[in-house]
């Protein structure tokens, strides 16, 4: 028996014909920190959309608390939390509304909680704006408040801290090791340098994985 949360077994992913990687086994459990690195075009973010469900693997399979994720389609956001790399906000709603929906994916969240989340990112009297009138570091701070609200304990993050002022990136650092801390899971691309981390962070760099 695993106290892996996710696994990966044997996952191979290919695209336009080109083996990104192949016999990958990943196994992130309860506290762990997971930084997918590799160059451009390693296959950071197939691998991560693999893991969250948005992709079918070539061969393989990804388990989230030992079931296979083709079996739990209807559960999935209820196990994890995916941000891709784009703010993933609609621009005619509104930071309340863009995060009204958001947080309905996963445990809902009352109006309250919703503005405390939107502080919580710097964005006390932004509530009502449409979101196409915010910069695209307050409009990826709108995405990143769903990481304030009750939450599934596994998020999975493509490049989060794009967009961000260097506080902004300070202060995610910040909650993402909490999060890891407090008994949550990260998994995430980026190209930045993270200075905080929990005593879990762990690296797989794309790059060095061998191809046969
Ligand atoms: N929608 C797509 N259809 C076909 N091939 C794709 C698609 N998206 C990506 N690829 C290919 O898959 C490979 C890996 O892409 P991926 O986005 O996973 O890499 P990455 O490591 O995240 O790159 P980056 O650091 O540039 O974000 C690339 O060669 C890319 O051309």
């Amino acid at each position: 028996m695993t106290d892996a949360y996710l696994e990966t077994v044997d996952l191979a992913c290919e695209r336009d014909w080109r083996l990104l990687f192949e016999h990958l086994q990943v196994s992130v459990k309860p506290k762990d920190m997971l930084q997918i690195s590799g160059p451009n075009g390693s296959g950071k973010t197939s691998l991560l959309r693999l893991m969250s469900g948005l992709m079918r693997p070539t061969t393989g399979d990804v388990l989230i608390k030992g079931i296979s994720i083709e079996q739990q389609r209807n559960e999935l956001a209820h196990n994890l939390l995916w941000l891709g790399h784009a703010a993933g906000i609609k621009g005619l709603l509104t930071a309340e509304e863009n995060l009204t929906w958001l947080a309905a994916l996963h445990n809902g969240a009352s109006r309250e909680q919703i503005w405390q989340a939107l502080a919580a990112v710097g964005l006390a009297g932004f509530e009502d704006v449409p979101c196409h009138t915010l910069s695209a570091g307050q409009q990826r701070r709108v995405g990143l408040a769903r990481l304030y609200l009750d939450a599934p304990a596994l998020w999975i993050l493509d490049e989060p801290f794009t967009a961000l002022d260097k506080d902004a990136v300070t202060q995610l650092e910040k909650h993402l090791a909490e999060h890891c801390n407090n008994g949550g899971m990260v998994v995430l691309t980026t190209h930045h340098p993270i200075q905080n981390v929990p005593s879990t962070f762990r690296e797989l760099d794309l790059g060095q994985v061998a191809l046969s």
